[in-house]
């Protein structure tokens, strides 16, 4: 079975993909084609919800899209014009087969599936509120109280029932949801998570996270879903409805550092051009003097070229990638975990010997990855070894759809820059700043009152409330604040 990646463990994982086909000819086997597209997005799990007028159908699993919808008969029982889907890496509940999403309930309004890529922080808060008035639940995920708030809503329109169940909610989410009358698709209210919508002709919808899921089914893009905007496709049209107060958005920025795929159009901006600015904004902020610019594959290699054109200095690929690594799950034993990186890549030896090289890369988590390829290039004779990263050091965790590891093992959280030089052993170290990552999205510079993006996982600035974080802090932070008094008072 293909899950994920043997060694990414203690990496930023991804987050989630959905997408979501409304009045198709073989829908599930279009939504399986935009999962594919999605793939990046979470290796985890895979599931298509489709409805043929009278009942849904859904199949589920465990591991990549190929594999779980390569199947003619797996995708001929997933019948109707209308199919949701969803790639996933878990952020909340473990990596079991009842959190594979889409999540589906019968309530008394119909049956309803949803889709999420996000993460709700008050969801174990609203979980241990809906036990305690006697709702049941399925899965472990987050996802699933959406569908306990809808089903217990004393609304009476399932839309209505909707918009009560996200007003309690808080986080991100961008959502596909499946109802008998039709999808219903929206983002919350700061715009989080992206989600865009197109179409193949007059009277269909395509909702996905990505545009490249748009470009895999010829579909034409339309525009993104607004932030806090729910979309409602059914037999009247399209209806766009705005149920929450207006505030100015806050999209994630490290969409555009390392999540989407570079030929997606993520807000607007092409991923691509994006990442490009950012490593042009990076040679200009710290340059250095040397032979080669390389890529740390795969996701350093857009920013390493437009570090090279502003730097004039050549492109060069120093690294070489195995592509047949990929994603495989494997478990490892501990004494060959180390290997990960190596398996992964491998120095371009002839190119790099002698030679003052700069390595581009877009992120340093736990600094597994540029240790091992700084170690890797002076094995194969680099004369200097210069480290740069297209995103500002990674010092807090992310409670938005991504997972990282707690804060404690981002290399960020603990050293400055100097000591995380010496850690990774490089000759310097740079990061591009924060108003520069912001200049390279097309900002003047980063509103520190306001800002436009969230930037937590750079600044610590979250952009919501984390109240299910808060109460296990709390109790945290009340036990030390009762050891300084015991301690205080001991003195
Ligand atoms: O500091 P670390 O904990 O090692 O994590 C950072 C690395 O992880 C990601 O790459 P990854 O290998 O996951 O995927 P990619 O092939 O898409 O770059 C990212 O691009 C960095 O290279
Ligand atoms: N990464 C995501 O977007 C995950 C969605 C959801 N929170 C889950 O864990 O299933
Ligand atoms: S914390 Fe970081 S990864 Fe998470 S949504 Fe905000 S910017 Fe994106
Ligand atoms: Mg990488």
């Amino acid at each position: 079975m293909l899950t994920t990646h043997p060694f990414d463990d203690d990496k930023l994982k991804e987050e989630c993909g959905v997408f979501g086909v409304y009045n198709v000819d073989d829908a599930a086997a279009m939504t399986a084609l935009g999962l594919h597209a999605l793939q990046h997005r979470g290796q985890e799990a895979a599931g298509i919800t489709s409805f043929d007028g009278n009942e849904f159908h859904t199949h589920r699993a465990l591991g990549h899209v190929a594999g779980n919808f390569d199947q003619e008969e797996v995708i001929g029982r997933l019948k109707g014009r209308m199919a949701a889907g969803h790639v996933r890496y878990s952020t909340s509940g473990g990596t079991s087969l009842r959190n594979v999403q889409p999540l589906y309930a019968d309530l008394s309004v119909g049956g309803f599936a949803v889709a999420h890529n996000g993460n709700i922080s008050n969801a174990e808060k609203l979980r241990k509120e809906l036990v305690r008035r006697g709702s049941i639940f399925q899965s472990t995920s987050d996802t699933e109280v959406i569908i306990h708030l809808v089903a217990t809503s004393g609304f009476r329109t399932l839309l209505d029932r909707l918009i009560d169940a996200l007003k309690q909610v808080e986080g991100a989410y961008s959502l596909i949801c499946m109802t008998n009358e039709g999808m219903i698709v929206c983002r919350d209210p700061l715009g989080i998570r992206p989600l865009v919508m197109g179409k193949l002709d007059d009277g269909n919808y395509i909702f996905a996270s990505e545009t490249v899921a748009l470009d895999i089914v010829g579909a034409e893009y339309i525009r993104s879903v607004e932030p806090g905007e729910m979309i409602v496709a059914s037999h009247n049209g399209l209806t766009s409805h705005h149920p929450f107060p207006k505030q100015p958005s806050r999209p994630c920025i490290f969409e555009h550092v390392y999540f989407s795929r570079p030929d997606s159009i993520v807000n607007g901006s092409s991923v691509y051009s994006v990442r490009k600015a950012i490593g042009a904004v990076l040679a200009e902020e710290i340059p250095v003097e040397a032979d080669y610019v390389i890529p740390v594959p795969d996701s350093g290699t857009p920013a390493a070229l437009g570090y090279a054109e502003a730097a004039n200095i050549p492109f060069e690929l120093g690294i070489i990638r195995s592509h047949y690594v990929g994603r495989t799950f494997i478990q490892p034993g501990d004494g060959v975990r180390h290997l990960g990186v190596k398996l992964k890549h491998n120095a371009n030896k002839p190119l790099v010997e002698g030679k003052r090289i700069i390595l581009v890369d877009d992120s340093i988590v736990r600094g597994t990855t540029s240790l091992k390829i700084v170690q890797m290039m002076r094995e194969a004779g680099a004369a200097e070894v210069h480290m740069r990263i297209a995103s500002p050091p990674t010092s807090h965790s992310c409670f938005y759809g991504v997972d990282t590891p707690e804060r404690e093992k981002l290399l960020a959280s603990r050293f400055t820059v100097e000591e995380m030089c010496d850690f990774i052993q490089a000759d310097s170290l740079g990061f591009i700043s924060i108003d520069g990552l912001y200049r390279a999205t097309g900002e003047k510079e980063r509103n520190q009152a306001q800002p436009q993006h969230c930037d937590a996982c750079f600044t610590g600035c979250y952009p919501t409330t984390l109240t299910d974080l808060d109460e296990v802090e709390q109790p945290n932070q009340l036990k030390l604040l009762n050891e300084q008094v015991v301690r205080s008072e001991r003195t």
